[in-house]
């Protein structure tokens, strides 16, 4: 049975409203994955936030809901519509290293090399580039401030905001919106603090993923991830590509070919023009069966997770 095939399975014995569900992650960036090609609904907020707290329920970075494409989507060949949620039950827009995941799945299932999968961002080409690596094109970069989206007009390449070392940003959109800033040296602890204090400035109206970017070489670049609503992580594949990009197009680095370490491991970001390639490892962690439309924990997060540091 491939794995996306389980995610079909119906429970012998387990309660009706049981779904089953994939735990994977892409250098431990991780996600709970439904699959609700079957199901006409969405999954509700309280379902959310319980699924991806890991005390009482899957827990993952972010909850990934596989969908039929749209008629738009499939007329342009995408073979599923990937929805993407944050830990606070909100619909997001992108997420490179799910996308990558559920590539691996949907490829998994038709037996295939390469596929198409539909997002509210658009649609991202995927392909099989090794054992367990997949490589995912995101869609185009911007650095327009309506498309970030800031507030109001602002240099861009030099975000008005700032906390701490954080200083001199560069505000960046690749299907959701960063602000990359470059460091020398940070502590984790620190870089939660005033990553959390930048990402809720007025600034961003949708707030904002929040990047501090070491360069070691001329192709090589650390980063560490302060997620919206509020979480640290050890990957981020958007974040990574939304780095590279700021960092060559600040001249700090001269290669095309990027290799980005984060905390759970290194992505290669391919640059070309306004579009970012990024390739990495996906792996499975889990399966099982989860019950949707439950009561949220009695202390269910409002969105901030205490930085794992
Ligand atoms: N981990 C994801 C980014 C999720 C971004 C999401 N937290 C948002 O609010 O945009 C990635 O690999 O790109």
């Amino acid at each position: 049975m491939s794995h996306a095939a389980f995610l079909s399975a119906t429970p012998d014995g387990i309660g009706a409203a049981s779904h089953p569900f994939i735990k994977m992650h892409g250098l431990q960036n991780c996600f709970a994955v439904l699959d609700f090609r079957k199901r006409a609904s969405t999954p509700q907020p309280e379902d959310i936030v319980r699924l991806c707290d890991p005390r009482v329920g899957i827990g993952a970075d972010q909850l990934i809901v596989i969908q039929h494409p749209s008629d738009k989507g499939r007329a342009a060949g995408a073979a599923a519509f990937m929805r993407i949620y944050n830990i606070d039950g909100r619909e997001v827009s992108a997420c490179g290293n799910a996308t990558r995941c559920v590539a691996y799945l949907l490829m998994e299932e038709a037996g295939v090399r390469w596929v198409r999968i539909e997002t509210s961002a658009g649609i991202l080409r995927c392909r099989l580039a090794g054992a367990m690596q997949v490589s995912v094109e995101l869609g185009p970069v911007s650095l327009d401030w309506r498309k970030i989206p800031l507030a109001r007009e602002a240099d861009t390449l030099d975000l008005p905001v700032e906390s701490g070392p954080l200083k001199h940003g560069v505000g960046i959109n690749i299907g959701n919106p960063h602000a990359v800033f470059f460091v020398r040296g940070l502590d984790r602890a620190e870089f939660a603090r005033h990553a959390a204090v930048v990402q809720n400035d007025h600034l961003f109206p949708q707030g904002a993923n929040v990047e501090a970017v070491e360069v070691l070489d001329d192709r090589t670049i650390r980063l560490s991830i302060w997620e919206r609503p509020g979480l640290l992580t050890e990957a981020c594949g958007t974040g990574a590509c939304a780095a590279a990009f700021a960092a060559r197009r600040r001249g700090l680095i001269h290669s095309d070919d990027v290799q980005v370490q984060m905390p759970g491991g290194t992505l290669t970001v391919r640059l070309d023009g306004d579009t970012t390639t990024m390739t990495g490892p996906v792996a499975f962690c889990c399966h099982g069966f989860v019950d949707l439309n439950a009561d949220p924990p009695a202390n269910a997060p409002n969105g901030q997770r205490i930085p794992n540091h």
